[in-house]
């Protein structure tokens, strides 16, 4: 069956084998040789593990040096058994699953062949005892018992029984020669006690051979079969991943957990939790403040307290005129901003609704605003506007209700034409389209307190410019307010009027620290989140690298079990999709611990399904960085180096 012809092999420079030709057939073939004589070096070239020699071989007629990696583990899974000197065994899995391995390349496992080579070799008791607890005999036999699963045409042993006493020893000869009568069986041995004088014996002594079997055998190329769709069913890459989970159960549990760890770092970081933290110190203050704390003030005129020391003999006050002219127009379409309003004071406010009349308390003060809880903000030309809350509530209807409603507003506006206030009358017809909160929220004593504002009313720059107009005010700087959208706007747009010359009115320090302290936080921990990020995904991989490469031996195991990377890359997939999803399961079973510990860390929460989809896709992420961090593990595994061969 093996027709070994003029084959040489030179390790640096060194002949380990020296033009050695030879055929080998059927029964038992032992090799023999002193240490260094070049043995494992031939079973390495017989077996295909080694392809790079002078000379040729052939088994059946095929050329071993041509065979392709497809070719090998088709062999490997179906002709070619290999026994070693240290078992090379699944330690923590059952007598019977190691047996079972090579069929999952098959499409049906034969249980039932499985135990009948069992109760042959007499280990059946043993079927579902982990290997690990097993003597090195016994060991040896379900080694074999694995091996005879293939229904191997030959049988390769490196050294069977070095590691065996002589009882043990002499067993698992007796199986070996018993195999022998129907399959090629080749035995690499030191101890030529093992041998009868019925085998065939190749004797080598530094790479040549001295001694070598009579017979000639003539090779053909018979029962030489070749099946390409050798592979691995996703049914039974899920199966001895389900193995796999149950035998390494601690391995399985690092690794998910490495993944839902990664998993939550990574969120954390995407989401800006971390750098979120002071938005809630702002929160609270507009608990406190109310939203007009993100208001800002623009007027034509004001009286400063600026220059004042607390001394009453200094003259504490300055009027201050600016020109605001144009700059409700800048502003109005920024997007900065959540709305602008007009800051027009009224005195004897009469609104007439449905024709009913109702007199409004005059404060005298320019209107406030909380926030819009209905409708929106005047605009456009039509004369519209928003009314008080309070307002509403003295027409016996519901906010809503009151959009739409014509009123007629009657009222007396301060004229400073003459540098004194004179009032006048003005009046209009307008259609309300809002309806505010106009709380007023302020400080007291050190206390907060607020009340309602009752005649704050707001048009829009149509309606006023006909009430200024009746009422004869000749300036045209209208003073006006911008909402802005969060408190990093108020203070850039602040920035900015001051640039151009204009003072604003607001509570600019309270949000300046805000917006200072958010800036830091962010710049911060956001490097630092950016950082925890990238190291959990670093600790991903080297947690995976580390796996892989405690599993060489056992990647080793599948390939000369006839697995080959393609396979190896399937059960990889199935492992790392079973990981991610029971990483995914216990995030969401664990995210209200979890959640816990992301709020007191970052006062962010996770408890939304949002944040816990993003967090399961980076999960699902992080798995196929593992998934290719693994598979260079089991592709750089070269099953020969990976297995001992040989007793040096
Ligand atoms: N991968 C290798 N790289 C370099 N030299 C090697 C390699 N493999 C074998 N050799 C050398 O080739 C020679 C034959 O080695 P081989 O392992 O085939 O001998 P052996 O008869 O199996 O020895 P042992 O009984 O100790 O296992 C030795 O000198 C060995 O050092």
């Amino acid at each position: 069956m093996f027709e070994i012809k003029n084959v040489s092999k030179k390790y640096n420079g060194e002949f380990a084998l020296n033009n050695i030709s030879f055929t080998m057939g059927k029964g038992l073939n032992f090799i023999v040789g002193a240490s260094g004589s070049g043995k494992t070096t031939l079973l390495k070239i017989l077996s295909g593990m080694e392809q790079d020699f002078d000379g040729e071989a052939y088994y059946c007629g095929k050329s071993i040096k041509e065979l392709t990696s497809n070719e090998k583990s088709y062999y490997y899974n179906n002709m070619f058994g290999f026994v070693w000197q240290d078992f090379n065994l699944l330690e923590d899995v059952s007598v019977l699953d190691n047996v079972l391995l090579p069929q999952y390349l098959k499409n049906k496992q034969n249980r039932k062949k499985a135990e009948t080579i069992l109760i042959d070799l007499n280990i059946v008791d043993l079927a579902q005892q982990k290997v690990k607890y097993l003597s090195g005999g016994q060991k040896q036999r379900v080694a074999i018992a694995r091996e005879l699963m293939k229904n191997p045409q030959v049988i390769i042993a490196d050294e069977p029984t070095s590691a065996l006493d002589e009882k043990t020893s002499k067993t698992t000869m007796d199986i070996l020669k018993a195999i022998s009568k129907t399959r090629t069986v080749i035995v690499v041995t030191h101890d030529t006690n093992l041998i009868d004088n019925n085998s065939n014996v190749l004797n080598l002594d530094k790479g040549e051979l001295i001694a070598s079997p009579q017979e000639k055998i003539v090779t053909k190329t018979e029962n030489l079969t070749f099946n390409e769709s050798h592979r691995l069913s996703i049914k039974n890459a899920f199966a001895l991943t389900k193995l796999n989970v149950k035998s390494k159960f601690g391995r399985f549990f690092v690794s998910t957990l490495a993944l839902m760890v990664a998993g939550i770092l990574c969120l954390t970081t995407i989401s800006g939790a971390i750098g979120g933290s002071s938005q809630g110190e702002f929160d609270k203050l507009i608990d406190t403040y109310g939203e007009g704390l993100k208001d800002i003030s623009v007027v034509g005129s004001f009286i400063s307290a600026g220059g004042t020391s607390g001394n009453k003999e200094e003259k504490p006050k300055a009027d201050v005129t600016q020109d605001i002219a144009g700059l409700y127009d800048k502003y109005a379409g920024d997007k900065r901003i959540d709305f602008t309003a007009f800051l027009q004071a009224f005195e004897n406010i009469k609104v007439k609704v449905s024709g009913k009349e109702y007199t409004v308390k005059s404060t005298g003060g320019t209107p406030s605003i909380n926030k819009l809880v209905a409708g929106k903000m005047p605009s456009g030309k039509d004369y519209e506007v928003v009314v008080p809350e309070s307002f509403v509530e003295t027409l016996g209807i519901s906010n809503e209700q009151a959009i739409g409603k014509e009123v007629n507003f009657s009222s007396s506006m301060y004229n400073w034409n003459t540098g004194k206030p004179v009032l006048k009358d003005a009046f209009l017809t307008a259609t309300i389209v809002g309806v505010a909160d106009t709380t007023v929220y302020y400080e007291s004593q050190g206390k907060m307190t607020s009340y309602k504002v009752s005649d704050s009313f707001f048009f829009n720059k149509a309606a006023l410019d006909d009430m200024r107009k009746q009422a004869e005010i000749k300036s045209s700087n209208m003073n006006f307010l911008i909402r802005a959208k969060t408190p990093a706007d108020m203070i850039s747009i602040k920035d900015e009027l001051n640039e151009t010359g204009i003072v604003p009115l607001g509570r600019f320090e309270l949000v300046e620290d805000i917006v200072r302290l958010n800036k830091q936080t962010t710049e911060q921990s956001g490097s630092a989140s950016v950082l925890i990020g990238m190291l959990s995904v670093v600790m991903v991989i080297a947690i995976f690298l580390i796996t892989g490469l405690m599993r060489k031996r056992e990647f080793a195991i599948y390939k000369i079990s006839g697995f080959h990377n393609a396979h190896l890359s399937l059960l990889n997939l199935t492992e790392m999709i079973t990981g991610a999803i029971t990483a995914i399961l216990l995030m969401l079973v664990t995210s209200p611990l979890i959640n816990l510990a992301t709020q007191g860390l970052f006062k962010a929460s996770i408890l939304n399904s949002k944040m816990l989809l993003t967090g399961a896709l980076l999960i699902a992420l992080i798995a196929v960085v593992a998934y290719f961090t693994t598979m260079i593990t089991f592709m750089k595994t070269n099953a020969t180096t990976a297995l001992k061969t040989g007793d040096r």
